[in-house]
């Protein structure tokens, strides 16, 4: 799974400096964090939809659009998805923690 995700933030960072005229991405940049921050926005609220919908495979395709889009984000802000992978071990670790301290109680 993360070795999607890995490959999409290197073909996005490559993409960072091409022309507009030829990359989504790279318009995407050029527009700045502003829309980016937006278009995140955007891409959530029909990811929501989607998922009262309940067709599978709206979701799938809204949450797919809202991933590329939070990567680009990621990008713009200077984390890396590792960054976000390891905060999320972080707080597995606290919880796992928390949870062997409340068994032992
Ligand atoms: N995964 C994606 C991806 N997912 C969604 N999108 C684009 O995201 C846009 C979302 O559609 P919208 O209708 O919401 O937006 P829009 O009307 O095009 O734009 P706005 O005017 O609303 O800003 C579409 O243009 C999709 O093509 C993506 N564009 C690119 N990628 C990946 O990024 C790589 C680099 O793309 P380029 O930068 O275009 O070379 C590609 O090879 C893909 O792997």
């Amino acid at each position: 799974m993360s070795d999607t995700l890995s490959r999409l933030e290197m073909v996005i960072a490559e993409r960072r400096g091409a022309s507009s005229d030829s990359s989504y991405v790279a318009s995407l940049f050029a527009k700045g964090r502003e829309k980016i921050a937006q278009k995140v926005g955007e891409e959530a609220t029909e990811t929501v939809i989607a998922s009262l919908s309940g067709d599978p495979a709206k979701l799938t395709a809204e949450a797919a659009d809202l991933l590329f889009h939070l990567l680009v984000l990621l990008a713009e802000g200077g984390v890396s998805v590792d960054d976000v992978l390891a905060e999320l071990d972080r707080r597995d670790g606290i919880s796992g923690i928390a949870e062997k301290a409340s068994r032992t109680e």
